[in-house]
């Protein structure tokens, strides 16, 4: 015996905003992550403003604690294995313009990697506060 479908059509409400995913997960996880941290180290590399915040700086591992640390920071689960953020950079003397200048190259960074401006703007909300410990100090 056939029965009538004769529910109402269903509607796909899951049209991206209301996904389950995590923000690391938007952000294209361990790989989106790695792709944007090269992007952004590449800029700064480039960036006679902030370059020589740098010099002493193992790229390698500043480069790994970055990804570990945006990930963190994005819900990915992962262990940081570095510093706090008003630890590392204590005696750096990081400016407002500074800081504007790097969140300046993470946006561009995350745009080469066709992040939506909506997950761009979810990350750079939850770095925001972590600005007191950054600079001036
Ligand atoms: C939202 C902004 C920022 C975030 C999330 C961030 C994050 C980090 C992380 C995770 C580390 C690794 C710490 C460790 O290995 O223990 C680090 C180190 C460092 N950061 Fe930042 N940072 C930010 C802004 C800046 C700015 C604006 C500058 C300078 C222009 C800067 C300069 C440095 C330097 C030079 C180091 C390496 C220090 C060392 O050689 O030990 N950071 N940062």
């Amino acid at each position: 015996v056939q029965t009538a479908e004769s529910s109402a059509p269903q509607v796909n409400l899951n049209n991206g905003n209301s996904s389950q995913q995590t923000l690391y997960q938007e952000l294209g996880g361990e790989a989106g992550l790695s792709a944007i941290v090269d992007g952004l180290l590449a800029r700064i590399a480039t960036d006679p403003r902030i370059v020589h915040h740098f010099q002493e700086t193992d790229i390698a591992l500043f480069r790994e604690r970055a990804i570990e640390h945006f990930c963190l920071v994005a819900d990915g689960g992962c262990v940081y294995h570095g510093e706090n953020m008003a630890l590392s950079h204590q005696g750096l003397n990081i400016t407002q313009a500074d800081f504007d200048a790097l969140v300046g190259h993470l946006i561009e960074s995350m745009k080469e990697q066709h992040i939506p401006l909506s997950t761009r703007n979810a990350l750079l909300n939850r770095l925001a506060p972590m600005y007191s410990d950054i600079t001036y100090h």
